[in-house]
């Protein structure tokens, strides 16, 4: 017999004393912890949670309910997007299970080669992590408006609503056994977030969002430009690549000098000249989404700040012809009054709005942005916009160079060397044709030995109508030069009488 149940027999007979209860307590605590080894090593945590809860459940009903849950909303307390909203978003497809009865598939075109699968309103996805059982649910406006509010009495546990019935916005709720939130908030969050992260570097494909009403509607952005297509001086490419690969490594530089980890550029010259296919260049380049914001539909400055707010990180967010939009008036605008000033204030759309939008944006995210203003005309564009810190570098996009030429010619038909070379690059030393131009006359045909006599013509075409307008110019001068000295001779003809 075992000599721990015999002590704890023995001294149960001779209960009185008080050493004997000792030796009883001893005995009990050994079996205690004996059994206690056993079941921690057969039966796993997750069966052994799922016992208590179901134990606790049973005998003290709701009351006995030892979850916690955890809400993401898409926006993050009115300040922006929430990441961990979209990396839950990516990740939880990959555990839908065959527990699952009721989900949606689709397939996004393009690169996407995947069908896409997400829950359906009620459904729930059980993930295990290290042990813990993690119950998801989505929420959007539909379920929410259908949830009912939680009954105290009831033995069935159910997931709640989310915290704020109000609130419109799709979220997920995560629910778990409270003594796992520490484990879940410090492993199994970040553990998503790192998926997250690993799945959009791997295969990520670029969005190119534009404005949908109060939001942004993403489609994807399938630009196919990449730096090695952009014709462009080969200095002036170079000097951007460093710029974006330096921006990229110094994210400790940056929060060591104390600045927001961002870079503006400002993209000028006359349109044709590539400033959209540059910015699809740097966006393959970098990864990055790309935000396509019109000023023209902005309404307000607040409109501005929400629409600003909700851009991810690792983005582009793009202000296309910024010297177009009439709405972005001076600051030194005349003052109307306390009245008018107030309803301005909401109804109005400003460059100092504007000013204060990019401002906000940068100091809110400690994650890499980009912004880029294309402008056909840099010259009207307010001082306050260029001003180092704001537009970090200027990047003039011009007429098509002989540089330019070689990269067009070499991506369109796949041509290094030519005969008509010299000629063409003669002419585009004397003609002004952008490299959206050049491109269509390379895109007539595919034998090199045609499209080239053809762009040939063509620029000498260029030239003689140059000339035309020159001689037209040259007329007219004389003309004037004329006028002036026959109004100078009658002039001193007055002055002689
Ligand atoms: N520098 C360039 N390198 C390669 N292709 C170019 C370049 N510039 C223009 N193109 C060709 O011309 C087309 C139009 O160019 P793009 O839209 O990039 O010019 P843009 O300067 O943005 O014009 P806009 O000011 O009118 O918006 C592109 O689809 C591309 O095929």
């Amino acid at each position: 017999m075992n000599p721990v149940f015999h002590s704890f027999s023995s001294s149960l007979k001779s209960i009185p004393t008080a050493s004997s209860w000792f030796e009883a307590y001893v005995a009990l605590s050994t079996c205690m912890m004996l059994l206690q080894t056993a079941t921690n090593q057969f039966i796993p945590l997750n069966v052994r949670s799922f016992i208590i809860s179901r134990l606790k459940s049973y005998f003290f009903g709701t009351f006995a309910d030892s979850s916690s849950r955890i809400t993401i909303t898409e926006i993050w307390e009115n300040m922006g997007r929430n990441e961990l909203y979209d990396a839950v978003k990516e990740y939880l497809p990959s555990k839908i299970s065959r527990a699952n009865k009721n989900f949606r598939v689709g397939k996004l075109g393009g690169g996407n080669k995947k069908i896409a699968i997400a829950i359906e309103g009620e459904e729930s996805i059980v993930d295990v992590f290290e042990d813990m059982k993690l119950t998801w649910r989505y929420f959007h406006q539909k379920d929410q408006q259908q949830q009912q509010p939680i009954n105290p009495s009831s033995r069935k546990q159910t997931i709640p609503s989310p915290t704020d019935q109000s609130d419109a916005r799709p979220k997920y709720v995560l629910s778990f056994d409270e003594n796992h939130r520490e484990k879940v908030i410090d492993s199994y969050l970040p553990h998503i977030l790192n998926k997250y992260k690993a799945m959009k570097e791997g295969e990520k494909v670029l969005k190119h969002y534009t404005r949908a009403s109060r939001s942004w509607e993403s489609s994807e952005l399938g630009h196919p430009a990449t730096f090695d297509t952009i014709a462009m001086e080969p200095e002036l490419k170079k000097a951007i690549l460093d710029d974006l690969d330096r921006f990229l490594r110094r994210k400790s530089f940056y929060k060591k000098v104390g600045k927001a980890w961002k870079r503006g550029y400002l993209m000028y010259g006359p349109p044709g000249t590539g400033k959209t296919s540059l910015i699809a260049a740097m966006a393959n380049y970098l990864k990055f989404d790309v935000y396509d914001l019109e000023l023209s539909n902005v309404n307000c400055n607040a409109d501005l700040r929400m629409l600003l707010r909700n851009t991810s990180n690792r983005s582009i967010l793009v202000i296309e012809d910024i010297d177009c939009t009439r709405e972005v008036r001076d600051r030194s605008e005349k003052d109307d009054g306390p009245l008018k000033r107030e309803f301005k204030r909401f109804s109005e759309f400003t460059l100092s709005g504007l000013l204060n939008s990019i401002d906000g944006l940068w100091t809110s995210s400690s994650e890499e942005r980009i912004i880029v203003f294309t402008t056909n005309h840099k010259d009207q564009i307010d001082p306050a916009l260029l001003r180092p810190g704001r537009m970090d570098m200027h990047i003039n996009l011009s007429f098509c160079t002989v540089n330019g030429f070689r990269i067009l010619v070499s991506n369109y038909l796949d041509v290094q060397s030519h005969p008509l070379f010299e000629q063409i690059e003669h002419l585009l030393e004397k003609v002004q044709v952008t490299p959206a131009v050049v491109a269509e006359e390379l895109m007539k045909g595919d034998d090199a030995d045609v499209v080239l006599t053809g762009l040939v013509n063509f620029l000498k075409q260029k030239e003689m109508e140059g000339n035309e307008t020159k001689d037209v110019v040259d007329e007219n001068e004389i003309q004037l030069r004329k006028s002036k000295k026959m109004k100078i001779e009658d002039e001193d003809e007055d002055e002689d009488f």
